[in-house]
């Protein structure tokens, strides 16, 4: 069942491509246990962060989604027009999310990518490699309205070097199609189940992303336990053994510890919830 629809006319294109990507951040959200993130479990390493208010986040998040699916069935192909369009309509649905959420950044990192991608999928692609290199092709134009700010995405460039959620787009989300989408298919043709499989494609994730939002609160020693603890988890069998859950717990722990939290990660498990929908056809 789809997150907001309940009227009885047809859906539009558009309509659907929002329901999917607030599907899979609520999907995101609801899985658990996840390292050190908001889930069914608790707030992870957050205080100002609770499952309630990710969802509220969400489905805030409908109407933007909506636009940007319009926007690019309007202008009908790749460009600037499109792209300035989205940088608009993206801000627009940041500040819905900041009014919802009383001012706590929830999404900005899913607002980019799954706009980016619902744009992407809405201009006729439904194959994964598709999707994505349009959705690269978008994120390489640069947005003229765009303001710089020093968000601590772009602090930690200047520290560290890592160029975060802008070249993961730029490079058409590497994190998801070499890791997370495949992931998530070995652990199901394993007979993991979905949840565990979701989790292993989450780990996938962090054992190579430069996860801006780990950088900026635990350095790279926050990101280093990231990137290991996640493989350690996966080389034990992953989330459905024993040996796997047990690791995950100490890697939740260890984070926590660190106060590091993969929100960047996770963004991208969203992103790859939503391609593997689009590209399975169900929608
Ligand atoms: C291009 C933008 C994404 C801006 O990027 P930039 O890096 O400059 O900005 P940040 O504000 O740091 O946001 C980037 C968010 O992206 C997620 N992320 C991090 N690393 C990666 C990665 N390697 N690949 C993909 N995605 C990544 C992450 O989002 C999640 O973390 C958020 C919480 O982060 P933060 O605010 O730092 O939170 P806390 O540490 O909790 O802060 P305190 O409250 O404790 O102080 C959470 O929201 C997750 O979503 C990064 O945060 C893009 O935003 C942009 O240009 N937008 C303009 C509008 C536009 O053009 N839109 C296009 C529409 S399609
Ligand atoms: N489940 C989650 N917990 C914390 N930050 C997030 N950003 C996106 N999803 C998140």
């Amino acid at each position: 069942m789809h997150a907001l629809n309940l009227q009885s006319k047809p859906l539009t294109l558009a309509d659907r491509l929002a329901d999917l990507a607030v599907d899979a951040l609520i999907d995101e959200a609801d899985l658990s246990p996840k390292p050190a993130l908001v889930d069914r479990r608790g707030n992870g390493a957050h205080t100002d962060l609770h499952l309630g208010l990710m969802h509220a986040s969400a489905l805030s998040l409908w109407p933007a989604f909506k636009e940007m699916a319009e926007a690019a069935i309007q202008f009908g192909a790749v460009g600037l027009p499109l792209r300035e369009a989205l940088g608009r309509i993206g801000r627009e649905g940041e500040q819905a999310m900041l009014a919802t959420t009383n001012g706590v950044n929830t999404h900005r990192g899913a607002i980019w990518a799954l706009g980016l991608l619902v744009a992407a999928a809405a201009l006729e692609n439904t194959t994964a490699s598709a999707v994505s290199l349009c959705a690269a092709r978008l994120a390489l134009l640069d947005d003229r309205y765009a303001p710089r700010p020093l968000s601590h995405g772009a602090q930690v460039a200047q520290r560290y070097g890592a160029r975060g959620a802008r070249e993961e787009a730029q490079l058409g989300f590497p994190a998801v199609l070499q890791r997370a989408l495949p992931q998530l298919k070995r652990s199901r043709a394993l007979g993991h189940g979905e949840q565990n499989a979701r989790l292993d494609a989450l780990l996938a994730i962090m054992t190579r992303l430069a996860d801006t939002c780990v950088l900026y609160r635990a350095g790279e020693t926050g990101l280093q336990t990231m990137q290991l603890g996640a493989q350690a988890v996966l080389d034990a069998g992953g989330s459905a053994s024993l040996g796997g859950r047990r690791r995950l717990h100490e890697l939740d722990q260890q984070l926590i510890a660190l106060n590091a939290s993969p929100g960047g990660a996770a963004d991208l498990l969203a992103a790859c919830l939503f391609i593997d929908r689009i590209e399975s056809g169900a929608f």
